[in-house]
């Protein structure tokens, strides 16, 4: 196998900054993306400011409105947000060839059936080798060339192996594991733990509220790891714990800061008022919750912010029950 050129599915923050990455490894990079004005942009003046404004794009990057485009690369980056991923792997499903490497880039979880995306990749893309990119790594940092270190999940080891030598880089470090479970799992669920974190924040409870949420946020994503199968120390490594303190760590983060505006009071549709960028957080809570109802889970914070997002709780019922559940050893 030969990975020269990328393919790069999806034109928002994630895929135009990790088109950066590619080509700062090297690589050859088609950018497709679903916006014709962001196809323009790209090739016309080297910059995505619908979705990563201020960052000066590599003029190498081409962008494409055809999928066939990006399909034709040696490898895809599937960067769609996670509700979309079926459709768009629906549409690619034709484009692709027996034992090309597609890397999933979304982290969340399918609302409407439950499904992990390797899930998602393995129904609609069979012919293909799965892989799963994640870690703690804004779109704006690495859109700047700022060093980053990611996990580089694949079943296939020789696979995984060139996937991190091909797409890594001094500035974009990429680990490989065969936990593909415990990589997206960890990416799924921070994302709701971060709306947790910004809410608590936006509430105005304080740094010590914010480190006992996060740590009991983290026993619970290690909770549904082990139901899961994952490996406890995916969930300690950089796509579990290092993308969690990334994200409920800094209001950059779009689940945190949606989280802070639902914790200053603001409603849900208020605090997603007028935004482009995707907060993943929002849709994988309840299928989290779901997982967790199904298979006998103790994962409060996950549920009450499910809760909080679907108006059946006010911020402040759902932080008043937290409070007053008993601590256990493990959290
Ligand atoms: N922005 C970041 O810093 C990071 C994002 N990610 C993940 O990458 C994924 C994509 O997020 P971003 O690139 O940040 O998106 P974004 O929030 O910047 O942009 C939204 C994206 O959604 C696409 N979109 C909207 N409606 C669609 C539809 N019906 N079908 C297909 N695509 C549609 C838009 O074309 C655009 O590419 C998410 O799962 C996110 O969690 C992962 C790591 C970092
Ligand atoms: O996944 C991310 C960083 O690793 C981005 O998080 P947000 O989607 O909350 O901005």
């Amino acid at each position: 196998m030969n990975i020269d050129s990328v393919g790069i599915i999806g034109g928002g923050a994630w895929g135009t900054a990790l088109a950066q990455a590619m080509r700062r490894a090297g690589r050859d990079v088609a950018l497709w993306a679903r916006e014709t004005e962001v196809v323009s942009a790209i090739n016309a003046r080297h910059v995505n400011a619908a979705f990563l404004p201020g960052v000066a794009l590599d003029q190498g990057i081409r962008a494409t409105a055809k999928l066939g485009d990006a399909a034709a690369c040696d490898a895809l980056l599937l960067v769609a947000p996670a509700q979309h991923v079926r459709a768009v792997a629906h549409e690619l499903q034709p484009l692709l060839r027996t034992g090309q490497p597609v890397v999933m880039c979304a982290k969340g979880i399918e609302q409407a059936t439950g499904q992990m995306m390797g899930e998602v990749l393995a129904a609609e893309l069979p012919q293909v080798i799965p892989a799963v990119l994640s870690g703690p790594s804004f779109a704006a940092d690495v859109g700047r060339g700022l060093p980053a270190a990611l996990t580089i999940a694949c079943a296939d080891e020789a696979a995984g192996q060139l996937l991190a030598e091909r797409l890594g880089s001094a500035m974009f470090r990429l680990y490989w594991t065969n936990d593909l479970v415990g990589v997206e799992l960890g990416g799924a669920v921070k994302n709701v733990l971060a709306i947790a974190a910004g809410i608590v924040d936006g509430q105005g409870l304080g740094a010590s509220a914010h480190a006992a949420l996060v740590t009991r946020g983290f026993a619970e994503m290690r909770r549904l790891g082990k139901a899961l199968g994952a490996r406890p120390e995916t969930l300690i490594g950089l796509s579990g714990l290092g993308d969690l303190i990334l994200t409920c760590g800094s209001p950059q983060s779009r689940n945190m800061s949606l989280g802070r505006a639902l914790g200053r009071g603001e409603t849900l549709p208020q605090a997603l008022a007028g935004k482009l960028a995707v907060t993943e957080g929002v849709y994988t809570a309840a299928a989290v919750r779901r997982i967790a109802d199904d298979k006998s889970i103790d994962m409060p914070i996950c549920a009450a912010v499910c809760d909080i997002i679907d108006g059946r709780t006010s911020v402040k019922d759902a932080i008043g029950q937290l409070m007053q559940r008993p601590l256990k050893a493990e959290d």
